[in-house]
């Protein structure tokens, strides 16, 4: 696990409309370095409150804390079509075989994913319906989880504006543009307490390595730690991505990878051991339970991406021919049935 990579810190104190056009710059150009050297970055003093983070925290709590017959009032839908409402404890299977090796996919199919998800999508997308539980279930968790998901899409379109403007792209907010917010998911996550053991010997895991489809993901985690991103440098190995209150974790998704020619880079992360001292809790070496809140950002279903000018090699080659948002995520999720089998489900959108 030793490694002098580490994941960005990037400063957003400078990204704001009375910065000078030379901080803005400067912040672009940072982060898309962090976002070419290792897929994973930081955001720092970015405009989402911390309050706000409490709130949306203390309501993932609340959700998790509820009976496990009361969650199952709003059942994630049965297949991988729909991506929406409440996934019990072992009902969706992380797994991205890396591997050409077909032992190494067998492991993987056969380790208990440890966790517990609630997805919501925006109440206007149609190919998606949100699965809502009653509202006197969890009153105000609706209407909380709704303001919460467009102050997200709010500052997702920031964050995409400076990626914009760090790749010189004639016109920064280029990619913001194909982004309404619509297509977006919001997803809570419980990964319980379970024995440390299963964890060391691979018998279970919090999330397995994999990496996401979309432009890019912002993630918020609570203070148990335990992300871990691959070392761009040493395929692999991975480095931890250490609990910073308030931060934004900001990783780079497939689509994004794809439309800047591979120069934005989608980084594999998994959710594995906590690093911090307090991994464990008494004699049975439980671990601690930990929330995350990932918001995975996607472009419109009809967006064709397509090699960013700005990106094309010096020979103004593309490495990948056009495609839309709707045919590579169906293309991805067929493969990822193929290879993970019918039972199970793929790990967003
Ligand atoms: O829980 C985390 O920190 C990571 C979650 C994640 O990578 C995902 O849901 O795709
Ligand atoms: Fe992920």
């Amino acid at each position: 696990m030793s490694s002098n990579i580490s994941v960005p810190v990037i400063d957003f104190a400078n990204w704001n409309p009375q910065s000078n056009p030379e901080q803005r710059c400067d912040v672009g150009k940072k982060l898309v370095d962090g976002c070419h050297n290792v897929g994973f970055v930081y955001i720092i003093n970015h405009s989402i409150s911390s309050q706000l983070l409490e709130e949306a925290f203390s309501w993932s709590k609340r959700l998790f804390d509820l009976s496990l017959e009361d969650k199952m009032l709003a059942p994630h839908p049965d297949g991988p079509a729909v991506h929406r409402g409440y996934s019990y404890p072992g009902l969706e299977k992380v797994s991205q075989v890396i591997s050409a090796d077909e032992e190494v996919g067998e492991k993987l199919r056969e380790v208990k994913d440890c966790k517990e998800s609630y997805e919501i999508g925006s109440e206007e997308n149609d190919e998606q319906p949100n699965v809502w539980l009653p509202e006197a279930t969890l009153p105000g968790y609706k209407e909380f989880m709704t303001e919460f998901y467009w102050e997200c899409a709010r500052v997702s379109h920031e964050i995409l504006n400076a990626i914009g403007t760090g790749l010189g792209l004639r016109d920064p907010e280029f990619l913001s543009k194909f982004h309404s917010g619509h297509n977006n998911q919001l997803r809570l996550l419980h990964y319980p307490p379970i024995p440390a053991a299963e964890l060391e010997n691979e018998s279970s895991a919090r999330m397995p390595a994999h990496s996401d489809w979309g432009s890019i993901t912002i993630l918020f985690q609570d203070d148990c730690g335990g992300l871990e991103v691959e070392n761009q440098t040493a395929p692999g190995t991975f480095i931890p991505v250490q609990p910073l209150k308030d931060a934004i974790v900001m990783n780079i998704g497939d689509l994004l990878m794809r439309w800047s020619n591979d120069y934005l880079k989608s980084t594999l992360h998994r959710v594995t051991l906590p690093h911090s001292r307090d991994r464990f809790n008494g004699e049975e070496r439980m671990t601690r339970a930990r929330y995350s809140i990932p918001y995975f950002i996607s472009p419109d279903s009809d967006t064709i991406i397509e090699c960013l000018p700005e990106c094309a090699n010096e020979s103004g080659r593309a490495k990948y021919g056009p495609i839309s948002q709707r045919e590579y995520r169906l293309m991805r999720g067929k493969l990822q049935y193929k290879e993970i089998g019918s039972k199970t489900s793929p790990s967003q959108v």
